[in-house]
């Protein structure tokens, strides 16, 4: 049996990755989506084991030491991981994972699993990522000036990427996701 695409979703924060990722995942239900540990707060609405794992900074260092990430990186205050284990156990098993996490973490995933598809969201305009970070809602000023000043850096690291995909629209941003599945598909059966 072929092994599964491992597909990463990055870009900067605001950009809608959560957002196009979940509307992947109704279009594509057979693709399965990887849970991340962070010990960020949850926001209202987020479920423990959905959204994230939420751990203590403690128990975020403890997953480190015992080598249960494949990757881990410090954004803004806080660190987020992906659990090495799901991810393994999913592409042995020849499903599709996709893993929505910001440009450091990208990076070290690739130098692991070369072969994965990278691909970068990008905003219509730097105006409109700010509009969408403020318009969530979720963070105050100071944490939105200071992702604005980080998504800048991360833009910068577009080039190692596959794909750029420009989230206008989402319906078209997950249209054009999808096409890049349906692509790398038959570069794999080839
Ligand atoms: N490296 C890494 N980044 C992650 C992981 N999970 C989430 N992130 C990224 O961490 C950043 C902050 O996430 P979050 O606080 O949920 O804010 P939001 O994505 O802007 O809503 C985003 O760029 C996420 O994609 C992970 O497991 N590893
Ligand atoms: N294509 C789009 N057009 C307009 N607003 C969008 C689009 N994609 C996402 N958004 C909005 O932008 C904000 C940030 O999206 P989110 O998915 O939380 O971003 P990220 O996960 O990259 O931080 C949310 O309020 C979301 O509804």
């Amino acid at each position: 049996m072929s092994k599964g695409l491992l597909i990463v979703l990055s870009g900067p924060s605001g950009v809608g990755k959560g957002t196009v990722c979940s509307a992947l995942r109704k279009r594509v239900p057979e693709l399965v989506y990887s849970v991340s540990a962070t010990t960020r707060q949850p926001r209202i609405g987020e479920e423990h084991g959905v959204n994230y794992f939420f751990k203590s900074r403690e128990q975020f260092l403890s997953m480190i030491e015992n080598d249960q990430l494949l990757e881990h990186a410090q954004y803004v205050d806080n660190f987020y991981g992906t659990p090495r284990d799901f991810v393994e156990e999913t592409i042995n098993s020849g499903k599709d994972i996709i893993l929505e996490i910001e440009v450091q973490g990208a990076l070290k995933v690739k130098e692991k699993f070369p072969d994965g598809v990278f691909v970068f969201l990008l905003p219509p305009s730097l105006e409109e990522l700010k509009d969408r970070i403020q318009g969530r809602g979720t963070e105050n000023q100071a944490t939105i000036d200071h992702r604005m000043s980080v998504a800048l850096d991360e833009i910068n690291l577009l080039e190692y990427y596959d794909y750029a995909v420009v989230n206008d629209q989402i319906d078209l941003a997950c249209k054009r996701i999808e096409s890049i599945i349906i692509a790398e598909h038959c570069k794999v059966r080839k």
